[in-house]
């Protein structure tokens, strides 16, 4: 057997293997989770204007500490037409334009009004321009708003809507089938689960379905393949996607035929079995214009290398420029024993101490401990033994 491929390795090779595909453009409600194929630019100055940042009064700095006369108003949307003048004040609000002649704003609980008399009751704006959002403050026009390559985020699309954009260019969504594999497979819910102790709830589609939620991807059910080589075969062969993932029959026992199928479909391998902990008998390819992963058919086998190598392949399909997940920093909470030559993930949640302590036990047939975990304690292949209090990196899976 050919060693093992380092993560990381696996992944830059996978990655090669995935081009982003054709643009759209849509609507910006459209583009949420998506990410952006060129950069996005202002096409207008955030604030336009000189805005008021309170309610209260603009007047001239200078004339501090008052007494004024209050001469007009000015509202968001509705600004005062005139100017200000030595002496004199305008009630303004947040988000208004500062008329011409004023220069700061004084808030209106530091000032008492008497008809069109207003008078100082606190310290004032400390400084000319004080309580002001100066023209161009955010951006101004031309800017770069959103880099290509970026996610459009909550905060990316509101920052293209106030910069001037209505639609923006984005990958069109990426066509993704799944498939499960193997004999003992029913789909989740079916009548004879409780009576045929040979059948098995089918769980890795949702783990990919569920972990694909939110991101750009058109889902294509193959359902559940069974372990016959040709049915596979003919099935892969059909398929019009940008990526397959198919889950189970990755290893190397006699039902193990998910490589083979592929093949037999005009596939080719780039490689197979990884570093990695649980996910070691994965592969990558591609067949026609799709890239192939095979995924471990263990749930949390499946789980782990859906979050390292399937939603990262969608994120580049996608238009990603940085496409692997982020790791965080964790104290640990208990001692964690020295790692072998294949990078660890565990199961691990955060105690009521913030720390994280891996679960007892780590079998990769066990959802529970999967479902009861926050994160992934990542250890590196020959990681040396690490204790309590030291910094470990982690995945969060919460
Ligand atoms: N002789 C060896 N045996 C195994 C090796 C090895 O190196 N040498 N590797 C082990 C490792 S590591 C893993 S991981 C598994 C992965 O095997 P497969 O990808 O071939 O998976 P299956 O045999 O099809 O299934 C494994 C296990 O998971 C259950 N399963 C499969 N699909 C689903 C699904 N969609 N939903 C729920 N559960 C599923 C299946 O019933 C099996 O229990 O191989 C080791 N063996
Ligand atoms: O790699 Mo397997 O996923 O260890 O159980």
């Amino acid at each position: 057997m050919p060693a093992l491929l380092p993560v990381a390795e696996a992944q830059a090779r996978l990655l090669a293997l995935a081009e982003p595909v054709a643009a759209e453009t849509v609507p910006l409600a459209q583009a949420a989770g998506r990410w952006a194929v060129e950069d996005v630019r202002a096409l207008r100055t955030q604030p336009a204007a000189d805005l008021s940042a309170m309610d209260g009064y603009a007047i001239r700095h200078a004339d501090l500490p008052g007494p004024w006369t209050v001469t007009g108003e000015s509202a968001a949307g509705r600004p005062f037409a005139g100017a200000v003048g030595r002496g004199e004040a305008v009630r303004i609000f947040t988000g208004a334009a500062v008329p011409p002649g004023a220069d700061a704003v004084l808030v209106q609980e530091e000032a008492e009004r008497e008809g069109a008399t207003l008078r100082l009751t606190g310290e004032g704006p400390p400084r000319v321009g004080g309580n002001i959002r100066p023209r161009g403050l955010d951006f101004s026009t031309g800017d770069v708003l959103i880099r290509a390559g970026e996610r459009l985020t909550p905060a990316r699309l509101a920052l293209a809507a106030i910069g001037g954009q209505s639609a923006l260019k984005v990958p069109r969504p990426i066509r993704v089938a799944v498939a499960a594999t193997g004999d003992e497979l029913v789909p989740p819910g079916s009548q004879h689960i409780s009576a045929d102790p040979a059948k098995l709830p089918e769980s890795n589609g949702l783990i990919l379905a569920a972990l694909l939620a939110g991101y750009p991807v058109e889902l294509i059910d193959l359902s559940i393949l069974p372990d016959d080589e040709a049915v596979m075969r003919d099935t892969f062969a059909n398929i019009r996607a940008d990526l397959l993932v198919t889950t189970g029959g990755a290893s190397v026992g006699d039902h193990d035929l998910v490589r083979p199928a592929l093949e037999a479909a005009g596939g080719s391998i780039d490689f197979w079995r990884i570093a990695l902990r649980p996910g070691k008998p994965m592969m990558a390819g591609r067949l026609g214009d799709a890239v192939v992963l095979g995924l471990p058919g263990n749930p949390v086998s499946a789980f782990v290398t859906a979050l390292l190598f399937v939603r990262p392949t969608v994120a580049r399909l996608a238009g990603a420029a940085d496409p692997l997940p982020r790791t965080a920093a964790a104290i640990l909470g208990e001692d964690l024993p020295a790692n072998g030559e294949r990078a660890d993930y565990l199961r691990a949640a955060h105690g009521p101490d913030g720390r994280v302590r891996a679960s007892s036990v780590q079998d990769s047939s066990m959802l529970l401990t999967l479902a009861r975990s926050t994160c992934l304690i990542v250890r590196p292949p020959h990681a040396p033994a690490a204790k309590a209090g030291d910094s470990a990196e982690i995945l969060d899976i919460s």
